[in-house]
């Protein structure tokens, strides 16, 4: 951590964490208030209890009922007596919010006015009974209408003269903010970049300039002012309606409505990237790591590059990433993925995400998936996985406030005898709140017992308007209160999260006796981190869907899991939480507590910026580094005056220029006489070991070359065979490098492959011994036509259809040609191969291996440590990975015939291999 002490951390997210309001009212600094968004705020600087020693009575069953009155259900005055007796009073600064939440638990136990015909699901007091559950406003629309925005109407316009102050922005990620908040003594300089979360149309220029100033001064924030409508559209089009469901694996068909045109909203989304590209860019200091946050902002990072070609960039993504079959249905799919890929590092929630962000870029935009990132042709962008966590220390601060106690103690008396199931999710399709609240129905149904005892709190974040319409949960909740409820029970609370305070909140997390998540798909799902440290004193179970980031680590398995659309399954959870003994719970517990510890919050900051700096000076020294044409004279004395060489030539494409593809379909294949003469020249001489290094199988032109050059080391099907040198009894042999693997998938591969073979024109699977090829095209690569993009397509679908099925049973990889893909057995590669070669006990050294012997495979077989009796080492090959693993070695001259960026130290035309060769070979 202590690099990231020198640098400046921009951090650009939509939102800033702190915004502008209008008014003089003092507030407490954003660090004296919660940090979490979109809770109520607690109120200013002095924060008396809001269950003062004043107190006042509770409000009484006849009192809940009457502050309906408004609603046409009319209200019996005589009501059974309030089961709950005395309740402390609201005397705060924070008694509306108060009361809202009162009312809200109240109204659930109490018991609802209905009209006969249907009853309502309201939990608090108000005039209309549908309101409980509606939205409340979006983000964008939430400050065209809110009192508390900067901006009430369009008419008004707001001058420099206007007074303003700062308070927590409701809208920005809790999650980041609390993150960045949990290293600040560690991360001193930073500046977030983002919008205020508000309309400032009506804003003059000079109220813009004053606000810029301070934010700057007093907030280490720099406002990016975007048009209202460009947001809107931006936001709750784009973002809410395309984006949101597609990374969350739903296949997008935006917009449902017919409200609004994707590709206009995409204009937008390009207007309001461009908009942060540039406002960094001008505040932009040599030094600053840039960090970029989750899927509003996917196109800034290659924005960014292009004006800041050096600059260290991460771009991280909060939410999920699905799988390349979903995220190729998006029309600007190609656009968005070049968009992160201008990024040094790009980080995911979990492995899943990450691969699938891997493998999407390999099949659309063709390029080169490796473990450890992206191959572009110019430059390489690391892929990594950090999994938020929470600052476990400041949560635990915050649940020790003695209004939390106090919170607890009213809530345990309101609810006493009850079960309480609490639940906070948006109200959209993707968290899956209706598949909930319909468990639940089922869990009442065939649980007669619990009726009247068990009450599901949900606690819903707001959202754009369109997706809670999609959400369809109001009519549920209709439902299962009409079905359920009692004059003193009802089923289902809900509460808007400006309902409550997070201190209010944390109390009922403790007081809970389950928690429920039941997203469809989501990113991680921190506020079950949050429910698991509030329950350090009870243990009561977390039940969670299978879906979620959290659930992908292991210590998260001591939830209940569940599937969301196994809605019985999900009923027996419900049960079994209910029901789990206090030593099991209290066992599953420390495992989720343990987890939580350990992922936290400021390992999650850390790594990602310490790997994103690192990538960056990888990625600088590469680029930057000249990669000089190779000076053979530069070399020589070296090669000259070395005892033990180790010379490696690539075949195809540096010796043999041939098309593979040719040689494959017919058989045509002429020895490459001159080239294989000069090896076999170097190969005389003691001191040299010549290896030549090929993806071909061994049948065919390999085995001829062997036939001819038995002095020369052959690796065939990169790296799954090898055939030593001839030794001076004349033995020599293939190894079969893979002779333990289990190799059925190739049944499977073949048949996928043949499905595809059947429908794209001129294609053909080449079979080898361990590996396959397709080449789905074989014509120019220059080609532009439709039979051309049409083979494409089915080359991705195959690579989707091989790896989806057998991919990760088998552990293969996908190696993505120009023309062609190869699938092979994961942990094999020339750098293995290469690795075996250098072993003193692998098969160049030892005559166990026999034709025929056994299989020769060892788990150091990369460790290039063992490259010690080797004092000269000259590759000269296409393999990039080989090349960096060579590089890592002093006495290593690593020379690229590939055309494109290259970690080698020098470069060389493949028509110009043949008289270096020689110029080798004549050297004594
Ligand atoms: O609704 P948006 O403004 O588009 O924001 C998206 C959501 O961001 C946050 O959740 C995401 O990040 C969390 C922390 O990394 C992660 O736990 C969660 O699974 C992600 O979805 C935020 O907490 C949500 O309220 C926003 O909806």
């Amino acid at each position: 951590m202590s690099s990231l002490r020198n640098h400046r951390v921009v951090i650009a997210s939509l939102f800033l964490p702190n915004t502008a309001v209008f008014g003089e009212v003092a507030t407490s600094t954003p660090d004296h208030v919660t940090s979490l968004p979109d809770f109520k705020s607690a109120p200013p600087t002095t924060r008396p209890s809001l269950l003062s020693k004043k107190s006042r009575p509770l409000a009484s069953i006849v009192e809940d009922l009457k502050s309906r009155a408004a609603s046409p259900a009319a209200t019996p005055r005589s009501e059974s007596v309030n089961p709950f007796g005395e309740f402390p009073g609201l005397n705060t600064p924070n008694k509306g919010v108060a009361e809202s939440f009162l009312g809200s638990v109240a109204a659930a136990v109490n018991g609802k006015a209905v009209d006969g015909a249907k009853k309502a699901h309201q939990t608090t007091h108000g005039p209309n009974t549908q309101t409980r559950v509606q939205r409340r406003m979006s983000r964008s629309t939430a400050h065209r209408t809110s009192s508390r925005s900067l901006s009430s109407t369009r008419q008004d316009t707001f001058s420099h003269s206007a007074a303003w102050h700062v308070e927590p922005n409701p809208h920005c990620n809790g999650g980041l903010k609390n993150a960045v908040a949990s290293v600040k003594t560690r991360l001193r300089k930073k500046l977030w970049v983002g919008t205020l979360g508000a309309n400032t149309d009506s804003f003059k220029e000079s109220l813009k300039r004053n606000m810029e100033w301070r934010l700057r001064e007093e907030q280490d924030s720099l406002p990016v002012w975007i048009p209202d409508a460009e947001f809107a559209s931006c936001y709750d089009e784009f973002c809410h309606q395309v984006l949101w469901p597609c990374l969350h694996y739903a296949v997008p068909d935006a917009p449902k409505t017919k409200s609004f045109y994707e590709s206009a909203s995409y204009k937008q989304y390009v207007a309001a990237n461009q908009r942060f590209a540039d406002a960094i860019v001008a505040a932009y200091q040599d030094g600053d790591i840039i960090w970029v946050n989750d899927y509003h902002l996917m196109l800034l990072p290659q924005m960014l590059r292009a004006k800041l070609p050096n600059a260290p960039i991460g771009f991280f993504l909060h939410v999920a990433f699905p799988s390349s079959e979903i995220f190729r249905c998006l029309s600007v799919r190609s656009q968005l993925l070049d968009g992160v890929l201008g990024a040094d590092l790009i980080g995911f929630q979990t492995a899943n995400h990450a691969r699938h962000f891997r493998q999407t870029v390999s099949r659309i935009l063709s390029a080169e998936a490796l473990p450890k990132g992206i191959q572009l042709e110019d430059r390489f962008v690391d892929v990594g996985v950090f999994p938020m966590g929470i600052d476990v220390q400041s949560m635990n601060e915050k649940r020790r406030d003695p209004e939390v106690a106090e919170w607890v103690k009213a809530l345990k008396q309101r609810y006493a005898g009850m079960k309480l199931i609490v639940g906070r999710d948006k109200l959209d399709e993707i968290q899956g709140v209706r598949h909930k609240i319909l468990a639940f129905e089922q869990f009442l149904t065939r649980h007669p017992e619990y009726q009247g005892k068990v009450v599901l709190i949900q606690v819903a974040l707001q959202t754009t308007e369109e997706n809670e319409l999609q959400g369809s949960v109001s009519e549920v909740v209709s439902h299962i209160n009409s079905k359920f409820s009692t004059l003193t029970y009802q089923p289902l609370v809900f509460l808007h999260t400006q309902d409550l305070t997070f201190n209010q909140y944390l109390a009922l997390l403790t007081v809970a006796d389950a928690f429920i998540v039941t997203s469809l798909r989501e990113g991680m799902a921190l506020r079950t981190h949050e429910f698991v440290e509030c329950q350090e004193g009870r243990h009561r179970p977390l039940i969670l869907s299978e879906f979620t980031g959290s659930y992908s680590y292991s210590g998260f398995r001591s939830c209940i899991s569940i599937n969301p659309w196994d809605r019985r399954g999900t009923a027996a959870a419900m049960y079994q939480a209910l029901t789990m003994g206090e030593d099991e719970a209290k066992s599953r517990w420390e495992d989720l507590h343990n987890h939580v510890i350990t992922q936290s919050a400021q390992a999650f900051i850390t790594s990602f910026l310490v790997r994103c700096l690192r990538a960056n000076i990888e990625h600088m020294q590469n680029d930057t580094k000249a990669v000089a044409e190779l000076d053979v004279s530069r070399i020589l004395p070296r090669y000259k005056h070395s005892q033990t060489r180790l010379l490696l030539v690539d075949f195809e494409g540096t010796i043999w220029l041939r098309d593979p593809a040719a040689l494959a379909l017919r058989g045509e294949f002429e020895i490459p006489q001159e080239a294989i003469a000069s090896l076999s020249k170097l190969a005389e001489d003691p001191r040299n070991e010549v290896w030549l290094l090929s993806g071909l199988q061994v049948k065919g032109a390999l085995e001829k070359i062997a036939a001819i050059a038995p002095k020369i080391g052959i690796v065939a099907e990169n790296g799954c065979f090898i055939k030593t040198r001839s030794d001076r009894h004349g033995e020599a042999g293939w190894v079969n490098m893979v002779a333990n693997f289990n190799l059925t998938w190739k049944g499977a591969c073949l048949e996928i492959l043949n499905y595809f073979s059947e429908r794209t024109p001129g294609s053909f699977i080449e079979e080898r011994e361990a590996s396959i090829v397709w080449r789905y095209w074989t014509g120019s690569e220059d080609d532009k036509s439709a039979d051309r993009q049409w083979a494409r397509r089915q080359a991705a679908e195959a690579q989707n259809h091989v790896f989806d099925s057998l991919g990760e049973r088998y552990g293969l990889r996908i190696i993505p040609g120009q023309n062609s893909f190869l699938v092979l057995p994961n942990n094999i590669s020339r750098s293995t191969a290469v690795g075996a070669i250098l072993n003193p006990a692998g098969p160049a050294h030892s005559h166990a291996h026999a034709p025929g012997g056994p299989a020769w495979i060892s788990a150091d077989a990369m460790d290039l440590e063992d490259a010690t009796h080797v004092d000269f080492v000259l590759a000269i090959s296409k393999d990039e990975k080989l090349m960096r693993r060579l590089n890592d070695l002093d006495n290593a001259e690593t020379v690229s015939t590939g055309n494109r960026g290259t970690d080698a130290e020098w470069n060389l035309k493949p028509e110009e291999v043949l008289p270096v060769l020689n110029r080798f070979a004549e050297t004594k």
